[in-house]
């Protein structure tokens, strides 16, 4: 009797003194220190096994693991934990990041096992890191466990990195090193600012996001991991502004290639030997370069650079993006499949892209104003994005004013586009372009030069136009294919 009124009492009891234990224990903190102790009587019990890290090797040189380590555990939540961390402050306002302090120590999880990382400094000041592991863990999960490092070191660096421009110089030839000249990347154009049908720029975002995921494919398939893109269509429509927004979407460095700059086909190889991987590289304008070739550079040169065995030297994930007017007069053999993966063609303004516009650029949705504008590309007017977003910046103050403006500009500049003075550009580019080409055969080049013959052009190519203005419009989802 006595012994079951003792529990009945005794055990409440000993749960309210539990209880009040742990509250002190939480409340004062003392919890830390009891589970340091814990975790001394826990090795006291376990084989463990070290592995420094230095920063530097026997040449002094840079330690690259110990970088990658660096920045892998100065990324781990549990850097919180740690008794001691320095704060500073971020590159964004309000930004505070942690560091580990010196011979702190960091704890992490990898696969079932708990390692121990030291970051040790002695007093010469030399540093490394001291990765503490259990000799039974060691063999089941230490290969993967720096595996994983390394990944998400990576992709951090590639994060954090500050993307950068880089331009071609023309150096002397005792100086052949060095052809690039840098500068901060910071062009502010997206996805988002650019007027361009929702469905195309989804399908690109996931086009280049199954690209830096294919390491493993490319490898598979024996192909260089690059990929190569064509923008083509009228000056001001965006293409160079994509080119922005693609780099800043994959956060990678930009190589302009100016190809006037370029002596000849061993310099081309030698400028791309000099890029480093994780970069877009862009040549503006080809279809120019291609039909005034100002240099001793080849246009084989410049084929062998997207796809020779060059390519398979040079750096690996890059993305070749070429810019063009237009690419009826180009050779199919320079945009075949695999040479250039994806074309992507960026037309004037129709309706729906002057409505994107007008909401980015004067936050309008709808205007009073806007039947009347559909009504003018309806008939075929039609002016860049680059000439309408100039009007609705320069009257940006009065959206009516802005609109107003538009619709004068199109009824006088954008009517012109869709009769003689469009044409004759285009039908100058494509016979300037059959000039280069010496292309002599099929219907059109029979007598090739004769004023009948020229006649004749100028009509076919006023025929290819109007049919093209049909087909092509905004949908340019249909333009993008994929390695087809
Ligand atoms: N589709 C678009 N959406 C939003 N803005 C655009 C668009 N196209 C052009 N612009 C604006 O027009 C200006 C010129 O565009 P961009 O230089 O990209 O044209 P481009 O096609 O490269 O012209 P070019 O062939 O002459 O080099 C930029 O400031 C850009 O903001
Ligand atoms: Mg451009």
């Amino acid at each position: 009797m006595g012994i079951l009124r003792n529990s009945v009492i005794g055990i409440p009891v000993l749960v309210v003194v539990l209880f009040l234990v742990r509250v002190v224990l939480f409340k004062t903190g003392l919890i830390y220190t009891v589970k340091k102790w814990r975790r001394k009587m826990v090795d006291w019990f376990h084989v463990y096994q070290f592995y420094k890290v230095p920063e530097f090797n026997d040449n002094l040189q840079e330690n690259q693991l110990y970088r990658r380590v660096y920045a892998y555990l100065n990324s781990l939540s549990s850097i919180e934990n740690s008794d001691y961390t320095n704060l500073f402050a971020g590159r964004k306002s309000n930004e505070i990041i942690l560091r580990l302090d010196r011979n702190q120590v960091i704890g992490d999880e990898f696969l079932g096992a708990r390692v121990c990382w030291i970051n040790g400094e002695d007093e010469e000041g030399s540093r490394s890191f001291v990765l503490k592991i259990r000799k039974a863990d060691k063999r089941r999960i230490l290969g993967s466990y720096l595996n994983h490092i390394h990944t998400v070191s990576e992709e951090i660096e590639q994060r954090s990195k500050e993307p950068k421009l880089f331009m071609n110089v023309v150096v002397s030839d005792e100086k052949k090193n060095g052809r690039w000249r840098s500068i901060p990347f910071t062009h502010p154009c997206t996805f988002e600012n650019i007027a361009m049908e929702a469905d195309l720029k989804e399908k690109v975002k996931s086009d280049l996001e199954s690209f830096l995921k294919g390491k493993q494919f490319y490898s598979r398939l024996g192909r260089v991991w690059k990929r190569s893109y064509l923008l083509y269509g009228p000056s001001g429509t965006g293409k160079s502004s994509f080119v922005a927004a693609m780099a800043s979407f994959l956060n990678y460095d930009v190589y302009d290639i100016d190809l006037s700059k370029v002596e000849d086909d061993s310099d081309l190889k030698m400028i791309l030997l000099q890029t480093t991987c994780r970069s877009v590289i862009v040549i503006e304008d080809l279809d120019r370069f291609l039909s005034s070739k100002p240099t001793a550079l080849s246009v084989s040169g410049v084929l062998n650079f997207t796809d020779g065995i060059l390519s398979s030297c040079a750096a690996d994930e890059r993305i070749m993006v070429f810019t063009m007017t237009s690419k009826e007069q180009i050779d199919p053999a320079v945009l075949r499949p695999g040479r250039v993966d994806v074309h992507i063609h960026f037309p004037l303004c129709d309706f729906a892209a002057f409505k994107a516009l007008a909401s980015s650029y004067l936050g309008l949705k709808e205007h009073k104003l806007f039947p009347q504008v559909e009504g003018i590309f309806r008939n075929g007017a039609s002016l860049s994005p680059a000439e309408i977003g100039e009007l609705m910046i320069a009257n940006r103050n009065s959206p009516s004013r802005a609109l107003k403006s538009v619709i004068n500009a199109l009824q006088t500049d954008g009517d012109r586009r869709g009769t003689p003075a469009t044409t004759r550009r285009l039908v100058h580019e494509r016979t300037s372009s059959e000039d280069y080409e010496g292309d002599t055969s099929g219907p059109l080049c029979g007598g090739g030069s004769s004023p009948a013959a020229k006649e004749f052009k100028k009509l076919y190519g006023l025929l290819r136009l109007k049919s093209n203005k049909k087909s092509q419009s905004f949908n340019l989802a249909r333009e993008l294919r994929n390695g087809s």
